[in-house]
Order: structure tokens, then C-alpha cells, then sequence
């Protein structure tokens, strides 16, 4: 869907990216992790041309980036950022409806979409006719999520869209993209430096360090497959959410779908304890058993990493 093939960038001579070689899957939930000023954001802001690349490749569905024009690769692309952007004088509605009403879509048409977008991310009918200040941060964030998918883009890049939010909030709105995502099944590239919201939204996940990548995979892979000693110490830190899927069981994660397979973990088990056997079994998913061993679900590796806001 995006392809990066050697693609570099400088600011004032300062190298921000360097040789960049990544491949955004059709369909993919692809996460660029890494420290501060690694090139997280610029590589995001390059897929749009916010940023313009100095050398190498993009490929936008087969296209050079640059070869299309500006505004086009623009409307074909949803951009959601921590700062939101909303328009402080209009209401939700119009803001969410910002790009259909500049492509002139009928009235209904825009109703009949604020109203599917609200009813998707979560907002009650009620807010519809209230301004951006009159609502919570959440509430703003997931307007400005609903903005950006409300002209049906191929893709949503997302720049530290929960940067701004308390715990709670933040990981109720990772769990509603997680969600989003299976729904609609888009294209989606986040930017984030939380290390536990990178493992828990991500399908494929891109390490940055000092404008490069350090290594992409799975989150599964690079937590099992550390590449290097930076990439075994990055994700040390994320030993807090390992603690906490102590408190919780198989039982209460798993999914109803019963498949094949030996080694199934117990309904009781800890999620701590089931991490060690993805890990040991280097597996993607494993079918669960009740106490008297009857198959009764499956626990798939990254509903491990979904946390919920309780
Ligand atoms: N418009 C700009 N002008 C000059 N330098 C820039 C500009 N944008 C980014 N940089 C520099 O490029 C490097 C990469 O920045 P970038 O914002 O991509 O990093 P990041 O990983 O997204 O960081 P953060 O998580 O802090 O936002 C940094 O050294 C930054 O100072």
C-alpha cells in the first residue's frame, strides 16, 4: 500500500531520516515506535507530503507520492494529530464533516455519515450540536478521529493521537481503534513513543533510533527476536504491562473461537503466564480449556496487549 525504498530527509543539513526501507501493508494496524526525535513524525508527514522527502522512493498504491497531485494524495489520506485541530467556532458535526462538505457531498449524505462516524467512535447523538469546547479531551479526540475517516481515505495516519490523555481515557480509545480497525479493515500508520500502546495496537511495529529503523516485525518478534541489545533494552521497559497481565486471566481475553492445536492454556491461567508460552511456543495464538479440559476459546497473542479502561 506504502512503500519506502531509501528515502532520507535533512533539515538544515541535520540528518532527520536515513535510508528508510518500509513496506505499510493494504489492511495492515503498522506502528513507528522509537525515542524522541527518532523521525517518527517526519517519516508520517512524508506519506502525505506535509514533509517532502529529499531522496529515495515513496509509493502510494503503486504510485510515486510525487507523481500525484498534492491535494488528491491529501483527500485520499485521513491525518489525526494529539493537538486535534478542530475548528473552535464550529460544532461536532461540521467538524467532522470538513472534508465531505469541501468534496460537496449532498446534505443528507453528510448527515446520514456524522451520524454513522459518531455512532462508530463512540459519541452520544447528544453532542452532535456542541463545540469543541464543551467537550471532554476524549471526546474531542474521537471527533477528530471521526474527522478524519468521514471521507472514506484509503489510509489514517495518526500522530500521537492519545498523547494528550490520562491513562484511563487513552487506553479506552486504543481499545476503540483496535476495534475500528477490525471493523473497517483500513490501512492505518501511528506514530507513538509509548511502548505499550505501540504493543498493543500493532499488527506490524517499526522501531526508529536516530533517523532509522532499527528493526520491524511483529510485536511478538521483536519482543522474542530482539535484532540488538538497543531494541532487547527499548522494549525492557515496557516490563510494567508484563506485570499487569498478571492480574488478569485467560478466561476474561480469549475469543469464542474454538481451534486445533496442543499445548492449550488453562481458562484460569494468568495472561502473565500465557505470555510464557507464546513466547516459548513462538506462536501467534493457542486454544484455551476449561477445567475439566474441553475446549472452550482461543487467546490470540494480541489481545494479550489490549488493556481495558477498567
Ligand atoms: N521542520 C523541522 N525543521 C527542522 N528540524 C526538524 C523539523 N522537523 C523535525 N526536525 C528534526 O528532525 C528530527 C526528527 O524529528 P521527528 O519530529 O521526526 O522525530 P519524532 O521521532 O517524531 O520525535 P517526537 O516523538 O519527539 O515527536 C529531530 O532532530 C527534529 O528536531
Amino acid at each position: 500500500m506504502i512503500e519506502f525504498h531509501d528515502v532520507s530527509k535533512t533539515f538544515a543539513g541535520e540528518p532527520a531520516v536515513s535510508n528508510l526501507d518500509l513496506t505499510f501493508a493494504e489492511g495492515a494496524f503498522s506502528v513507528l515506535v522509537g525515542t524522541s526525535g527518532s523521525g517518527k513524525s517526519t517519516t508520517l508527514k512524508m506519506i502525505n507530503r506535509l514533509v517532502e522527502h529529499d531522496s529515495g522512493l515513496i509509493r502510494f498504491a503503486g504510485q510515486e507520492i510525487r507523481s500525484l497531485p498534492v491535494l488528491e494524495l491529501r483527500r485520499r489520506m485521513g491525518y489525526a494529530i494529539q493537538s486535534i485541530g478542530l475548528f473552535p467556532h464550529w460544532t461536532v458535526a461540521r467538524n467532522i464533516a470538513t472534508v465531505p462538505q469541501l468534496q460537496k457531498w449532498s446534505r443528507q449524505k453528510i448527515d446520514d455519515r456524522v451520524d454513522e462516524l459518531m455512532a462508530l467512535l463512540g459519541l452520544e447523538p447528544g453532542l452532535r450540536e456542541r463545540f469543541p469546547h464543551q467537550l471532554s479531551g476524549g471526546q474531542q479526540q474521537r471527533v477528530g478521529v471521526a474527522r478524519a475517516l468521514a471521507a472514506n481515505p484509503e489510509v489514517l495516519l495518526m500522530d500521537e493521537p492519545f498523547g494528550a490523555l490520562d491513562p484511563v481515557t487513552r487506553s479506552a480509545l486504543q481499545l476503540e481503534m483496535t476495534r475500528i480497525h477490525r471493523i473497517l479493515g483500513r490501512t492505518i500508520v501511528l506514530v507513538t513513543h509509548d511502548i505499550d500502546e505501540a504493543l498493543r495496537l500493532a499488527d506490524h511495529l517499526v522501531l526508529m533510533d536516530s533517523g532509522r529503523v532499527v528493526q520491524q516485525g511483529t510485536p511478538l518478534e521483536l519482543l522474542t527476536r530482539p535484532a540488538n541489545s538497543f531494541v532487547r533494552e527499548f522494549f525492557g521497559r515496557s516490563e510494567l504491562g508484563v506485570r499487569l497481565l498478571s492480574l488478569r486471566t485467560v478466561g476474561e481475553s480469549m475469543r469464542p473461537d474454538i481451534t486445533p492445536g496442543e499445548s492449550p492454556l488453562r481458562a484460569s491461567m494468568s495472561l502473565r503466564d500465557a505470555l510464557s508460552a507464546f513466547v516459548s511456543q513462538g506462536c501467534e495464538s493457542l486454544p484455551v480449556v476449561d477445567e475439566e479440559e474441553r475446549a472452550c476459546g482461543t487467546l490470540y497473542f494480541r489481545d494479550l496487549l489490549i488493556r481495558e479502561a477498567t
